[in-house]
């Protein structure tokens, strides 16, 4: 029997995406079929460009092609983030909030990497530094003592770094100079920071709140609709009983939580590479198991990432092949797929 497209995609009817559980022409995920002699082209729309499974249904339709005598099979990946029913914001697909539930498990560098890494794997990424008591992106992303400007509508003006928009309290207030402010003033600043901000057009913009749960949290939720939050933790029993607290106000503020990210997990000796387990192991599975989310993965506790930080530099742009990189690249991968399932669940096909 002649190859032909007709008999394509009848074939593409039983490869299904692993994460949706239903078939790719189903799922409107076929963009295009060409058929030249043995020659099959393919064009698969992702639901993110993240996607971690590309390879896995890369190989699932060459499977299903071969019977058919296919001599050569293309494919190419293509498609955006799929939207919500409605935009967090003009022009924001979605808001991804980053919380733990205490101060330095390293919370401000994992937002700052996994932003870069979305933004690696083809997303449009903004970062919103919402942690207005300790705002450390500008340092991390070597913006400090540049100030922000307005476009002709008066709205402020992301300043950007490596392929990222980012957005500091730090940018406007002198550096040292402590805040001091309460609930509805930190409240009308967040409300101008997502209100009155021009992000061109983003997928995500991603969000660095400040550690344990407060006003911020209460008021980024109020304020817009949050897409999903992601927990940050260290190992150690201690720290996963602070990471559940900042589960429980997810939970609250009926947030769904997409992931449980273990940073520090074990420390890689900078001469030989053995991995030293510092704060014990396997907790940031345990608190996914038990929140019954997604685990994002292990960051490992090395010197580069903290000097990486402490220079402005982040890891993924100093280091992108190195083990920290790679790393925040997978723990990006399954956030978005994380956000695409749930995404996929709450709308209706297009
Ligand atoms: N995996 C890691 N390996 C080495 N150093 C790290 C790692 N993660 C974070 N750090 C370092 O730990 C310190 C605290 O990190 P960071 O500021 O990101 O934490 P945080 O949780 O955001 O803190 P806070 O909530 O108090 O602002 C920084 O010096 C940072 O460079």
């Amino acid at each position: 029997m002649a190859l032909t497209e007709e008999r394509v995609l009848e074939a593409l009817r039983t490869v299904m995406d692993p994460e949706l559980g239903k078939d790719l022409v189903s799922l409107g995920m076929v963009g295009e079929v060409r058929v030249e002699g043995g020659r099959v082209d393919l064009l698969v729309n992702l639901t993110t460009p993240a996607c971690p499974l590309k390879g896995q249904i890369e190989a699932d339709i060459k499977r299903a092609l071969a019977p058919l005598g296919a001599e050569e099979v293309r494919v190419r990946f293509g498609g955006g983030v799929r939207p919500p029913e409605r935009y967090a914001l003009p022009g924001v697909k979605h808001v991804v909030a980053v919380a733990s539930g205490k101060g330095g498990v390293g919370k401000s560098t994992v937002t700052a990497n996994l932003a870069l890494a979305l933004s690696r794997e083809g997303a449009k990424v903004g970062l919103l530094d919402a942690d207005l008591y300790g705002p450390s992106q500008a340092k991390m992303f070597g913006l400090e003592g540049m100030r922000l400007k307005v476009d002709q509508d008066r709205r402020i003006l992301p300043l950007e770094a490596h392929g990222i928009k980012v957005l500091s309290i730090a940018n406007i207030v002198p550096p040292g100079q402590a805040l001091a402010w309460r609930g509805p003033i930190l409240h009308g600043t967040l409300k101008q920071f997502l209100q009155d901000v021009n992000w061109g057009e983003l997928d995500y913009l991603v969000v660095d709140l400040p550690p344990g749960t407060g006003d911020v949290q209460l008021s980024l939720s109020q304020l817009t609709q949050v897409s999903g939050g992601v927990i940050v933790t260290t190992p150690q029993e201690v720290a996963l009983i602070d990471a559940e607290r900042a589960a429980d106000m997810f939970r609250k503020l009926q947030v769904p939580v997409l992931g449980v990210l273990e940073n520090m997990s074990a420390f890689l000796c900078p001469h030989c590479g053995k991995p030293t387990p510092i704060f014990g192991e396997g907790g940031g599975k345990r608190l996914a198991e038990r929140l019954q989310t997604r685990f994002l993965g292990e960051v490992p506790l090395t010197l580069a990432l903290r000097e990486s930080g402490d220079k402005g530099v982040p890891i993924l742009v100093q280091d992108p092949e190195g083990e920290e990189a790679q790393a925040f690249l997978r723990a990006a991968r399954e956030l978005a797929a994380a956000l695409s399932v749930q995404t996929f669940l709450t709308l209706p096909m297009v």
